[in-house]
C-alpha cells in the first residue's frame, strides 16, 4: 500500500500520436492541478505488428501490457489509454484509477471523393479496422465490399489517399485529438453505427496498492461518463471480452428522466448470415455496480436473441479490437 504520492508523477503510454496526444492532454491536467509529470513513451507487441489483423493476432491486451510491467517495474506511476483498447478485466493488482469526461464517440466517414456513405457507388470499396465497423456497414449498405484496414491513425488516411479505398471509416475523436477534423465529411449517428465501448473516453489505470495516486486522480474523474462506460464495458465482458466479437455498447444520459442511462448495444453475425442483433435497455444508474448490472442485463438480452460468444483461447485473451 502506497500512501505517499511520487513527488514526479511519470506517465506510461504508447508513442503513437494519438496515445501521445492522449497522454500529454492528462499531463497538463495533472499540471494544472499543481503536480510534476513526466512522459515515459513505450512501443507495445500491438504496435510491432501492422499486417495482420488485431482480433487474429491477440487484441486489446497487446496495446496495454507493457505499459501495466512499466507499472508494475515502477518505472512509471499511471497509464493512459483509450478506454477501448483497456481489456475488460484487467490482470490482477491493476485497476482503473479514473475516467474522465468523454470526448466524441462517433465514427466518422472519410472520403476524399464523396460526402456521405450513401454517395458511394454499389460495391465501392470502403476500408476499416474493426469486425463491429464491418457489421454495421454491411448493415447499411449491403452492396459494398468491405476491407480490412489497418496502422495508426495517419497509415489509415494515407492509405486512403493512395487510392486503396473509396473510403474509410474509423473514430471521430482519434480524428479530432490529432487535428484532422477537416477530414471527416460525414459523422455517424449512435442510430446508424453504434459505437464500441468506451469509445472517445479515456482510461487511466493504476497498480491498486496506490491508495494515494488513486485518491489524486479522482480530480480528472467525470462521474457521468465513468458510470456510461462501466455499463458499455460490462456488457461487453458478460459476452466474454473475447476475440472477434462484433459488438457495439453505448450508454447516454436520458434527457427526459434525469439520472438514467439509456444503454443500447448491438451484435452482428461476422459472416453476414444472421440480422443485426439490436437492444437496450434504462435505468436509474448512480453508482458503478448498478451500471454494471444495467451492463449484464442488456448483454443477456442480445444472448436471449441470439448472439453467439467465442470462448477465449490462449492467443486472444481480452482480444477485441473495435
Ligand atoms: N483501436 C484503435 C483506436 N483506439 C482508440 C481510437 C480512437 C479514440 C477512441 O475511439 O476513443 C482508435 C482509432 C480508431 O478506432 O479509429
Amino acid at each position: 500500500m502506497s500512501t505517499t504520492l511520487p513527488s514526479t508523477l511519470t506517465i506510461a503510454t504508447r508513442k503513437s500520436r494519438l496515445a501521445l496526444w492522449q497522454a500529454d492532454h492528462i499531463q497538463q491536467r495533472l499540471q494544472a492541478l499543481g503536480h510534476t509529470v513526466t512522459l515515459l513513451g513505450l512501443s507495445t507487441v500491438g504496435d510491432q505488428i501492422l499486417d495482420r489483423s488485431l482480433s487474429k493476432v491477440g487484441g486489446k491486451g497487446l496495446f496495454v501490457k507493457e505499459l501495466e510491467s512499466a507499472l508494475a517495474d515502477s518505472k512509471a506511476h499511471l497509464a493512459v489509454h483509450s478506454l477501448k483498447d483497456v481489456p475488460m478485466q484487467l490482470p490482477e493488482g491493476f485497476v482503473l484509477a479514473c475516467v474522465p469526461e468523454r470526448g466524441n464517440p462517433h465514427d466518422a466517414f472519410v472520403s476524399n471523393d464523396y460526402l456521405r456513405l450513401e454517395d458511394l457507388p454499389p460495391g465501392a470499396v470502403v476500408g476499416t479496422s474493426s469486425l463491429r465497423r464491418q457489421v454495421l456497414l454491411h448493415h447499411l449498405r449491403p452492396d459494398l465490399t468491405i476491407k480490412p484496414l489497418r496502422g495508426n491513425i495517419d497509415t489509415r488516411l494515407r492509405k486512403l489517399d493512395e487510392g486503396e479505398f473509396s473510403a474509410i471509416v474509423l473514430a471521430a475523436a482519434g480524428l479530432e485529438r490529432l487535428g484532422l477534423q477537416a477530414r471527416i465529411r460525414m459523422q455517424f449517428t449512435a442510430e446508424q453505427m453504434l459505437p464500441a465501448a468506451g469509445q472517445g473516453a479515456l482510461g487511466i489505470e493504476v497498480q491498486t496498492q496506490e491508495s494515494a495516486l488513486i485518491a489524486t486522480l479522482q480530480a480528472l474523474a467525470h462521474p457521468p461518463t465513468w458510470l456510461a462506460t462501466a455499463a458499455e464495458r460490462a456488457v461487453s465482458r458478460n459476452l466474454g471480452g473475447s476475440c472477434s466479437v462484433p459488438l457495439a455498447a453505448h450508454a447516454v444520459w436520458s434527457a427526459e428522466a434525469p439520472g438514467e442511462l439509456l444503454l443500447r448495444a448491438a451484435w452482428g453475425d461476422p459472416s453476414g448470415q444472421q440480422a443485426l442483433i439490436q437492444v437496450s435497455a434504462c435505468k436509474a444508474v448512480a453508482q458503478i455496480d448498478q451500471a454494471e448490472q444495467l451492463g449484464a442485463e442488456v448483454a443477456q438480452q442480445l444472448l436471449d436473441a441470439g448472439a453467439h460468444v467465442q470462448p477465449e483461447t490462449e492467443q486472444s485473451p481480452n482480444g477485441i479490437h473495435q
